[in-house]
C-alpha cells in the first residue's frame, strides 16, 4: 500500500468545497487483484446481498465478518484519522454535537455500545447488465459523515459503463449529478448523508446519494468502507 496520503490538507479542501475527493492510486494492481478475489473466499463474511431481490438494483455484494483482512482493516483505520478532523468541522458547521475521536476503535466502541455492533465494510460485484441504485447507507443513529470506496478494476479494460455516481439534492432547487470513472487502486471519499454548504446564512445541508450507473461489459469489482458499524 502506498503510503497514505501524499498531500491531505488538498484532499481535505476539496472534500469541505465539493463533498468528495478522488485520491490518487493507493494500491498496486496485485493487490487490487487479490482483494477483489477475496469475493469468492468462503468464511470471510457476515451477509450475502443479491440487490435485485431488495430492489437495490442489479448485482451482490458482502458485508466483511470481523476480523477484516488485513489490508481493508489497515485502510479503514488510516483513512478514518485523516478524515475525522473534517467530519468534526463539518458537524460544528451543521450545529451537530457529535465530535468524532481520531482513533476508529474508540469511534466503533461508541457504536457497539449504541447496538451497532455489525461490521459494515463490504465487497460488491457488478457484471454486465448491473447497476446499484442511488443510496445513503445508514445503520442507526450513529454514522460517520464520509465513506471511501475503492476501485478494483480498470475501466476500458476490465469493464465498461459502470460509473459510480453522485446526486446532490439542493434545497428547494434541482439536483446536481456527478459522474467518476477512477482507475484501477483509486480511492473516492465522499458524503455519507449530507454535507455543508455555505449561503448568505451561515450552512445549510446538502444531501448527498451515490450509486452506479449501468455495467454495459466485463465485471466490476469494488471495495466499500464505511466508518460506522451497523444495527
Ligand atoms: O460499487 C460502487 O462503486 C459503490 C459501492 C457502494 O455503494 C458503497 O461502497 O457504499
Ligand atoms: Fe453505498
Amino acid at each position: 500500500m502506498e503510503q497514505l496520503m501524499l498531500d491531505w490538507t488538498t484532499c481535505q479542501n476539496t472534500l469541505s468545497e465539493t463533498g468528495f475527493a478522488v485520491l490518487p492510486s493507493l494500491l498496486s494492481p496485485d493487490e487490487c487483484r487479490e482483494l477483489a478475489s477475496l469475493f469468492d473466499a468462503p468464511d470471510l463474511y457476515r451477509k450475502h446481498i443479491v440487490m435485485q431481490k431488495h430492489g437495490y438494483g442489479s448485482g451482490e455484494y458482502k458485508y466483511f465478518n470481523y476480523p477484516l483482512p488485513p489490508l481493508v482493516d489497515t485502510l479503514r483505520h488510516e483513512l478514518f484519522a485523516q478524515l475525522a478532523p473534517v467530519a468534526n468541522d463539518w458537524n460544528e458547521k451543521l450545529g451537530i454535537d457529535l465530535r468524532y475521536p481520531n482513533n476508529l476503535d474508540t469511534w466503533l466502541i461508541t457504536c457497539h455500545k449504541a447496538g451497532q455492533n455489525r461490521p459494515t465494510p463490504l465487497i460488491l460485484k457488478y457484471s454486465a447488465g448491473d447497476w446499484n441504485a442511488l443510496h445513503q447507507d445508514m445503520y442507526g443513529e450513529l454514522y460517520f459523515p464520509f465513506q471511501a470506496v475503492l476501485f478494483l478494476n480498470q475501466p476500458g479494460q476490465d469493464y465498461a459503463g459502470g460509473e459510480f455516481v453522485m446526486l446532490e439534492q439542493r434545497p428547494r432547487m434541482q439536483s446536481k449529478a456527478t459522474v467518476l470513472q477512477p482507475e484501477q487502486g483509486q480511492v473516492v471519499i465522499f458524503t455519507t448523508k449530507y454535507r455543508p454548504a455555505k449561503g448568505s446564512q451561515g450552512y445549510y445541508r446538502v444531501s448527498m446519494r451515490h450509486g452506479v450507473s449501468e455495467v454495459r461489459r466485463g465485471t466490476r469489482v469494488n471495495l466499500g468502507l464505511i466508518f460506522h458499524d451497523g444495527a
